[in-house]
Protein backbone atom coordinates (compact mmCIF):
# COMPACT_ATOMS: atom_id res chain seq x y z
CA UNK A 1 0.00 0.00 0.00
CA UNK A 2 1.26 3.60 -0.71
CA UNK A 3 2.95 5.30 2.04
CA UNK A 4 2.17 9.03 2.91
CA UNK A 5 4.73 11.45 3.22
CA UNK A 6 4.58 11.39 7.08
CA UNK A 7 6.00 7.52 6.94
CA UNK A 8 8.37 8.59 4.21
CA UNK A 9 9.48 11.50 6.34
CA UNK A 10 10.44 8.85 9.65
CA UNK A 11 11.79 6.33 7.01
CA UNK A 12 14.34 9.15 5.99
CA UNK A 13 15.17 9.77 10.19
CA UNK A 14 15.58 5.94 10.38
CA UNK A 15 18.00 6.50 7.74
CA UNK A 16 20.04 9.57 8.17
CA UNK A 17 19.73 10.37 11.90
CA UNK A 18 21.69 9.26 14.71
CA UNK A 19 19.12 7.37 17.47
CA UNK A 20 19.49 9.66 20.81
CA UNK A 21 20.49 12.69 18.77
CA UNK A 22 17.88 15.41 18.43
CA UNK A 23 20.07 17.40 16.33
CA UNK A 24 20.94 14.61 13.90
CA UNK A 25 16.71 14.17 13.48
CA UNK A 26 16.64 17.79 12.65
CA UNK A 27 18.45 17.98 10.19
CA UNK A 28 17.65 14.65 8.45
CA UNK A 29 14.06 16.46 8.26
CA UNK A 30 14.96 19.56 6.71
CA UNK A 31 17.14 17.59 4.41
CA UNK A 32 14.40 15.41 3.33
CA UNK A 33 12.49 18.41 2.75
CA UNK A 34 14.75 19.99 0.80
CA UNK A 35 15.90 17.57 -1.48
CA UNK A 36 12.77 15.06 -1.41
CA UNK A 37 9.20 16.50 -0.02
CA UNK A 38 8.11 19.78 1.13
CA UNK A 39 6.61 19.19 4.44
CA UNK A 40 4.69 22.02 6.77
CA UNK A 41 7.54 21.65 9.49
CA UNK A 42 8.57 24.76 10.88
CA UNK A 43 12.01 24.52 9.27
CA UNK A 44 15.23 25.69 9.84
CA UNK A 45 14.87 29.73 9.32
CA UNK A 46 11.94 30.06 11.33
CA UNK A 47 12.87 27.22 13.61
CA UNK A 48 16.33 29.02 14.54
CA UNK A 49 14.03 31.41 16.06
CA UNK A 50 12.20 29.11 17.89
CA UNK A 51 14.94 27.88 19.17
CA UNK A 52 16.02 31.68 20.07
CA UNK A 53 12.58 32.38 21.99
CA UNK A 54 12.89 28.16 23.86
CA UNK A 55 16.36 29.94 25.22
CA UNK A 56 15.37 33.17 26.46
CA UNK A 57 12.28 31.23 27.74
CA UNK A 58 14.11 28.68 29.89
CA UNK A 59 10.22 27.20 30.18
CA UNK A 60 9.37 24.39 32.59
CA UNK A 61 6.26 24.11 31.07
CA UNK A 62 5.35 23.95 27.05
CA UNK A 63 2.14 23.59 25.18
CA UNK A 64 2.68 22.85 21.29
CA UNK A 65 -0.33 23.17 19.15
CA UNK A 66 0.18 21.25 16.45
CA UNK A 67 2.43 18.02 16.33
CA UNK A 68 2.57 17.55 12.81
CA UNK A 69 5.16 14.76 12.84
CA UNK A 70 7.15 16.30 15.98
CA UNK A 71 9.78 18.45 14.14
CA UNK A 72 9.13 21.59 16.28
CA UNK A 73 8.43 19.29 19.28
CA UNK A 74 12.04 17.74 19.15
CA UNK A 75 13.29 20.87 18.56
CA UNK A 76 12.11 22.21 21.70
CA UNK A 77 12.49 19.53 23.74
CA UNK A 78 16.31 19.23 23.07
CA UNK A 79 16.18 22.24 24.30
CA UNK A 80 14.05 22.12 27.44
CA UNK A 81 15.95 22.36 30.93
CA UNK A 82 16.06 19.08 33.23
CA UNK A 83 12.11 18.30 34.30
CA UNK A 84 10.57 20.42 31.65
CA UNK A 85 7.70 19.47 29.70
CA UNK A 86 6.10 20.17 27.03
CA UNK A 87 2.36 18.80 26.40
CA UNK A 88 1.55 18.84 22.35
CA UNK A 89 -1.80 18.13 20.98
CA UNK A 90 -1.73 16.41 18.16
CA UNK A 91 -5.16 15.44 16.30
CA UNK A 92 -4.90 13.10 13.50
CA UNK A 93 -3.66 9.28 14.27
CA UNK A 94 -1.16 9.19 11.78
CA UNK A 95 0.60 12.39 12.51
CA UNK A 96 0.62 11.26 16.23
CA UNK A 97 1.78 8.00 15.44
CA UNK A 98 5.12 9.06 13.20
CA UNK A 99 5.35 11.92 15.77
CA UNK A 100 5.88 9.38 18.39
CA UNK A 101 8.43 7.43 17.09
CA UNK A 102 10.53 10.55 15.31
CA UNK A 103 10.37 11.51 19.33
CA UNK A 104 11.35 7.87 20.53
CA UNK A 105 14.34 8.14 17.97
CA UNK A 106 15.42 11.88 19.19
CA UNK A 107 15.19 10.07 22.81
CA UNK A 108 13.26 12.92 24.29
CA UNK A 109 10.27 10.67 25.64
CA UNK A 110 10.77 11.34 28.86
CA UNK A 111 10.04 15.27 28.14
CA UNK A 112 7.54 15.12 25.63
CA UNK A 113 3.84 14.11 26.20
CA UNK A 114 1.53 13.77 22.87
CA UNK A 115 -1.78 13.84 23.25
CA UNK A 116 -4.37 12.40 20.15
CA UNK A 117 -6.98 14.68 20.30
CA UNK A 118 -8.26 18.06 19.42
CA UNK A 119 -7.09 21.62 20.89
CA UNK A 120 -10.60 22.55 21.63
CA UNK A 121 -11.50 19.17 23.84
CA UNK A 122 -8.23 18.74 25.27
CA UNK A 123 -7.26 23.03 26.43
CA UNK A 124 -10.15 22.94 28.93
CA UNK A 125 -8.94 19.05 30.57
CA UNK A 126 -4.84 19.88 30.97
CA UNK A 127 -5.53 21.06 34.51
CA UNK A 128 -7.47 18.46 36.20
CA UNK A 129 -5.46 15.69 33.58
CA UNK A 130 -2.26 16.44 33.85
CA UNK A 131 -2.32 18.80 36.68
CA UNK A 132 -0.67 21.82 35.01
CA UNK A 133 -0.76 25.03 36.56
CA UNK A 134 0.18 27.38 34.21
CA UNK A 135 2.35 27.50 30.52
CA UNK A 136 5.62 29.19 30.01
CA UNK A 137 5.40 28.56 26.36
CA UNK A 138 2.95 28.30 24.18
CA UNK A 139 3.64 27.59 20.58
CA UNK A 140 0.73 27.71 17.64
CA UNK A 141 1.14 25.55 14.24
CA UNK A 142 -2.22 23.58 14.27
CA UNK A 143 -5.35 25.13 12.23
CA UNK A 144 -4.85 28.84 11.23
CA UNK A 145 -8.29 29.51 12.43
CA UNK A 146 -8.08 27.96 15.83
CA UNK A 147 -5.55 29.94 17.00
CA UNK A 148 -8.06 32.92 17.62
CA UNK A 149 -10.26 30.49 19.49
CA UNK A 150 -7.70 28.58 21.32
CA UNK A 151 -5.50 31.28 22.62
CA UNK A 152 -9.01 32.89 24.41
CA UNK A 153 -9.84 29.41 25.63
CA UNK A 154 -6.50 29.05 27.31
CA UNK A 155 -7.30 32.59 29.20
CA UNK A 156 -10.45 31.36 30.42
CA UNK A 157 -8.97 27.85 31.44
CA UNK A 158 -6.21 29.83 33.55
CA UNK A 159 -3.48 28.36 31.89
CA UNK A 160 -1.42 31.87 31.17
CA UNK A 161 0.42 34.16 33.41
CA UNK A 162 1.57 37.25 33.51
CA UNK A 163 4.97 36.80 31.28
CA UNK A 164 3.56 33.69 29.32
CA UNK A 165 4.80 33.77 26.19
CA UNK A 166 2.96 32.51 22.83
CA UNK A 167 5.09 31.88 19.83
CA UNK A 168 2.74 31.63 16.56
CA UNK A 169 3.90 30.12 13.20
CA UNK A 170 2.72 31.42 9.68
CA UNK A 171 1.25 34.32 10.57
CA UNK A 172 1.99 35.64 7.54
CA UNK A 173 1.37 32.82 5.34
CA UNK A 174 -0.77 30.77 5.17
CA UNK A 175 -1.87 33.56 7.35
CA UNK A 176 -3.79 33.99 10.50
CA UNK A 177 -5.82 37.51 10.22
CA UNK A 178 -8.05 37.41 13.39
CA UNK A 179 -5.16 36.10 15.36
CA UNK A 180 -3.28 39.17 14.98
CA UNK A 181 -6.21 41.80 14.86
CA UNK A 182 -6.81 40.30 18.17
CA UNK A 183 -3.21 40.11 20.13
CA UNK A 184 -1.69 42.96 18.02
CA UNK A 185 -4.62 45.34 19.59
CA UNK A 186 -5.68 43.75 22.65
CA UNK A 187 -4.08 45.76 26.29
CA UNK A 188 -3.38 42.24 27.98
CA UNK A 189 -1.12 41.69 25.11
CA UNK A 190 2.91 42.88 24.11
CA UNK A 191 3.40 41.67 20.82
CA UNK A 192 6.15 41.39 18.64
CA UNK A 193 6.48 40.17 14.64
CA UNK A 194 9.99 38.25 13.73
CA UNK A 195 10.07 38.56 9.70
CA UNK A 196 11.04 35.28 8.52
CA UNK A 197 10.61 32.74 4.90
CA UNK A 198 7.87 30.08 5.03
CA UNK A 199 9.94 26.84 5.62
CA UNK A 200 12.11 25.08 2.45
CA UNK A 201 11.06 28.45 0.51
CA UNK A 202 11.76 31.89 -0.50
CA UNK A 203 7.92 33.01 0.57
CA UNK A 204 7.76 35.51 3.25
CA UNK A 205 6.43 34.71 6.53
CA UNK A 206 7.15 35.00 9.96
CA UNK A 207 6.51 34.12 13.88
CA UNK A 208 4.70 36.62 16.09
CA UNK A 209 5.61 36.84 19.62
CA UNK A 210 3.62 37.75 22.23
CA UNK A 211 3.81 38.55 26.01
CA UNK A 212 0.49 37.84 27.86
CA UNK A 213 0.34 40.43 30.35
CA UNK A 214 -1.88 39.42 32.97
C1 LIG B 1 -7.56 21.43 16.45
N1 LIG B 1 -6.26 20.77 16.51
N2 LIG B 1 -5.70 20.38 17.65
C2 LIG B 1 -4.53 19.81 17.33
C3 LIG B 1 -4.32 19.84 15.94
C4 LIG B 1 -3.31 19.39 15.08
C5 LIG B 1 -3.47 19.59 13.72
C6 LIG B 1 -2.42 19.06 12.76
O1 LIG B 1 -1.12 19.12 13.32
C7 LIG B 1 -2.44 19.83 11.48
C8 LIG B 1 -2.89 19.22 10.33
C9 LIG B 1 -2.95 19.97 9.15
C10 LIG B 1 -2.61 21.32 9.13
C11 LIG B 1 -2.16 21.92 10.32
C12 LIG B 1 -1.86 23.39 10.37
N3 LIG B 1 -0.65 23.81 9.69
C13 LIG B 1 -0.77 24.33 8.47
O2 LIG B 1 -1.84 24.34 7.88
C14 LIG B 1 0.46 24.85 7.82
C15 LIG B 1 0.42 25.08 6.44
C16 LIG B 1 1.54 25.57 5.77
C17 LIG B 1 1.47 25.79 4.30
C18 LIG B 1 1.99 26.97 3.76
C19 LIG B 1 1.94 27.17 2.38
C20 LIG B 1 1.35 26.23 1.56
F1 LIG B 1 1.31 26.41 0.22
C21 LIG B 1 0.82 25.05 2.09
C22 LIG B 1 0.88 24.84 3.47
C23 LIG B 1 2.73 25.84 6.46
C24 LIG B 1 2.77 25.63 7.84
O3 LIG B 1 3.90 25.89 8.57
C25 LIG B 1 1.65 25.15 8.53
O4 LIG B 1 1.73 24.99 9.89
C26 LIG B 1 -2.06 21.17 11.49
C27 LIG B 1 -4.60 20.23 13.23
C28 LIG B 1 -5.60 20.69 14.08
C29 LIG B 1 -5.45 20.48 15.45
MG1 LIG C 1 3.48 25.94 10.64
Amino acid sequence: TQSTRPQRMLAAVHNNATRGDPRSVVKAIDQFCRQKEWAMNIGDEKGCILDSVVSEVNPAMVLELGTYCGYSTVRIASQLPPHAKIITLEFNPQNAAVARQIIAWAGLGEKIKLIEGSSGDWIPKLKEQFGVDTFDLVFLDHWKDRYLPDTKLMEECGLLRKGSILLADNVICPGTPEYLEYIRNSPRYKSQYFKSHLEYTRVEDGLEKSIFLG
